[in-house]
Formats: C-alpha cells, sequence, structure tokens
C-alpha cells in the first residue's frame, strides 16, 4: 500500500471542505481501489488467479449497471449513479493486477509507464469527475485529467523508487531493463545491492523523471474545484518528499527506507493549505 498512516489523514482532514457527497465518493473510490490491490497484494493473495480478477472485474461492471453485491459495492454503485465516472479506468486498475500476477520484469520505460497507469494512473482519472473542475478554470478538462494521470504515475514511480531492495527480495525489478543497461547495470547489481557511483548516476535521472510528472501535476491542481485542492496538493508535497529522502540516504534505497520524517510531513499540511486557498 502506498497510502501511510499520515496520508490516509490527509484524506480523512483533506475531504472535510468537501460536499458530503463528494467526500462519501472518493471514500468509495478509495475502498473500492484498496480491495484491489488486496486481491494481489493481501493475505490471500497466493489464492488469487486470473479467473478471480475476472469475477472481479463482472461485480464491477454489475454495479456500475446497479446491481451491487455488498455495500462496498453498493457505495461506489451509489457513486457511479451520481458523478459521470467512467468505468474503464477501473477495469484497467483490474488488467493492472492481472499484469502483476505474472511480470516480474520492464524492458523499457514504456512497459513500465503502462503498468504505472494501469495501478496509478487510474485513480486520477477516478477521481477528477468526483472532485470537479472549477467553474471559473480556463485550463481545458483534458489538460486536468492530464495532470491528475501525471500525480498516479508520479506517486507509482516514487514507490518503486522507495521499494528497490523490498521488490528484489520478491523477485521483482520494476526498474527499466534497458536503462539499466545503458547506465552499465545488471539485474544482478540490482539483488547484490550495492550503492556506487553507476548507481547513483542512474538513480538521479530516474528521481529526475518521477519529478517531472509530479510538476506536470502540480500544473493541475489549481484547476481543480477549490475544495478539493488541499488534499491533493497535500499528498503531492508528501510523497515527492520521499524522492528527496532517497537523496538524503545516498541512494540507498537497497537496504534503508526512504522515510519523510513526521515534523516535515506535517509542515507540509499548512503549506498545502494555504497554497490551495489562493486563486489561480
Ligand atoms: C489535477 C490533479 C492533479 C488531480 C489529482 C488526481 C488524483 C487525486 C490523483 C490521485 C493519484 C493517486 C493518489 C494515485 C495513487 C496511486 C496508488 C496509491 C496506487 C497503488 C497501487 C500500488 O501498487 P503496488 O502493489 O505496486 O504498491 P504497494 O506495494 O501495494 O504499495 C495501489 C495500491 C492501487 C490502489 C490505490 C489506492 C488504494 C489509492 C486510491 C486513492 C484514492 C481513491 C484517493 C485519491 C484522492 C485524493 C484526494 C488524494
Ligand atoms: N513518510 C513516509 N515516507 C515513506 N514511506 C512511508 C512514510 N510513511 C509511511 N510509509 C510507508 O507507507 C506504508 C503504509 O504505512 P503505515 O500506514 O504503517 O504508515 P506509518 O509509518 O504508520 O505512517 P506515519 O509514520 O505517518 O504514522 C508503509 O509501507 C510505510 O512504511
Ligand atoms: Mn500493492
Amino acid at each position: 500500500m502506498v497510502f501511510s498512516f499520515s496520508q490516509m489523514f490527509v484524506l480523512v482532514a483533506g475531504t472535510q471542505l468537501m460536499t458530503p457527497e463528494r467526500r462519501k465518493a472518493v471514500w468509495a473510490i478509495y475502498v473500492w481501489c484498496r480491495r484491489t490491490d488486496e486481491l494481489v497484494d493481501g493475505p490471500n493473495s497466493s489464492y488469487i488467479t486470473p479467473k478471480a480478477l475476472d469475477r472481479w472485474e463482472k461485480r464491477l461492471e454489475d454495479l456500475f449497471e446497479g446491481r451491487p453485491y455488498d455495500m462496498y459495492d453498493a457505495a461506489l454503485s451509489d457513486t457511479a449513479s451520481k458523478f459521470p465516472i467512467d468505468i474503464q479506468p477501473f477495469r484497467d486498475m483490474i488488467e493492472g493486477m492481472r499484469l502483476d500476477l505474472w511480470k516480474s520484469r520492464y524492458m523499457t520505460f514504456d512497459e513500465l509507464y503502462l503498468y504505472c497507469y494501469y495501478v496509478a494512473g487510474t485513480v486520477g482519472l477516478m477521481t477528477v469527475p468526483v472532485m470537479g473542475i472549477a467553474p471559473d478554470s480556463k485550463a481545458s478538462a483534458e489538460s486536468v485529467y492530464n495532470a491528475a494521470l501525471a500525480l498516479g504515475i508520479a506517486n507509482q514511480l516514487t514507490n518503486i523508487l522507495r521499494d528497490v531492495g523490498e521488490d528484489s527480495r520478491r523477485g521483482r525489478i520494476y526498474l527499466p531493463l534497458d536503462e539499466l543497461a545503458q547506465a552499465g547495470l545488471t539485474e544482478e547489481d540490482i539483488f547484490r545491492g550495492k550503492v556506487t557511483d553507476k548507481w547513483r548516476r542512474f538513480m538521479k535521472g530516474q528521481i529526475q523523471r518521477a519529478r517531472l510528472f509530479f510538476d506536470e501535476a502540480e500544473k493541475g491542481v489549481m484547476h481543480l474545484d477549490s475544495a478539493s485542492r488541499w488534499p491533493v496538493l497535500a499528498s503531492l508535497w508528501l510523497y515527492r518528499q520521499i524522492l528527496d529522502a532517497i537523496e538524503a540516504n545516498d541512494y540507498n534505497n537497497f537496504t534503508k527506507r526512504a522515510y519523510v520524517g513526521k515534523a516535515k510531513k506535517f509542515l507540509s499540511l499548512p503549506a498545502a493549505y494555504a497554497r490551495a486557498a489562493l486563486s489561480p
């Protein structure tokens, strides 16, 4: 899971500014996403087959057609009836979980980007119709969706860069193998987990790219409905600081977990609040 305790706090606190209807809708989407991730990462994940994901997708279609199976489904069903959300990003997230069942290597950044879209970019597309675009915004809807997509990608790339060691111990390498090779690195170097100058140089490039996606996302935040800006900006700032923490660890993401201190985290909240309160 990407959402930490303090990120949960951001979600709870931040959504208080929204209308009750929007707040409930964000939660319904959040719960559905969590449950989808739990299928492949949770305690029963070793029994999950592509068949089970097919059933989960059927259930998704049913709830979009007003036939929910349980109360959590009903919450999303209600959301789908009140907001113009599209089923496709939900389907795509399930597709990402299918990928995760068998795929443990990514040859190029394009391949990795697609995975990041499936498991995280989709969240941006799901939530924009609920959070709403500011009525006085002159930005096109397309540009706001692009920013939302970028935030999902940035978060997932950051998650991948933070967890290189942990993932490699599960036999997984999300980093693009062609870029590793260009940097003179091999899979073996990752499993060995030694911070060398080659590794530092490689990581600098990866961090720089993740920051570009955060920058892209940040441009879209002020075009969201004003009540939705704060939680989005706060979570963007919190998560982006993990990249700084990787640098502060001298790029040792093999055995040291990049961690943003509590003081820093809690300073970001009022800062984001102040920024979000200003007009575009
Ligand atoms: C214009 C503009 C910038 C709009 C903002 C749009 C927006 C709110 C985008 C949200 C982007 C976002 C929060 C993406 C989350 C990505 C995420 C957490 C993906 C996780 C996948 C991780 O896979 P993996 O297995 O590799 O990692 P772990 O080892 O498990 O950590 C997910 C776990 C999939 C499930 C996603 C969620 C549970 C998060 C869903 C979050 C929401 C619906 C809330 C978003 C709302 C606000 C207000 C921030
Ligand atoms: N500031 C952070 N930087 C990087 N990773 C974090 C941070 N906070 C939590 N995580 C990670 O996110 C995931 C969710 O963690 P959890 O909800 O237990 O967070 P937490 O450590 O209790 O958060 P907090 O320190 O804010 O109370 C865990 O894998 C956790 O290690
Ligand atoms: Mn997961």
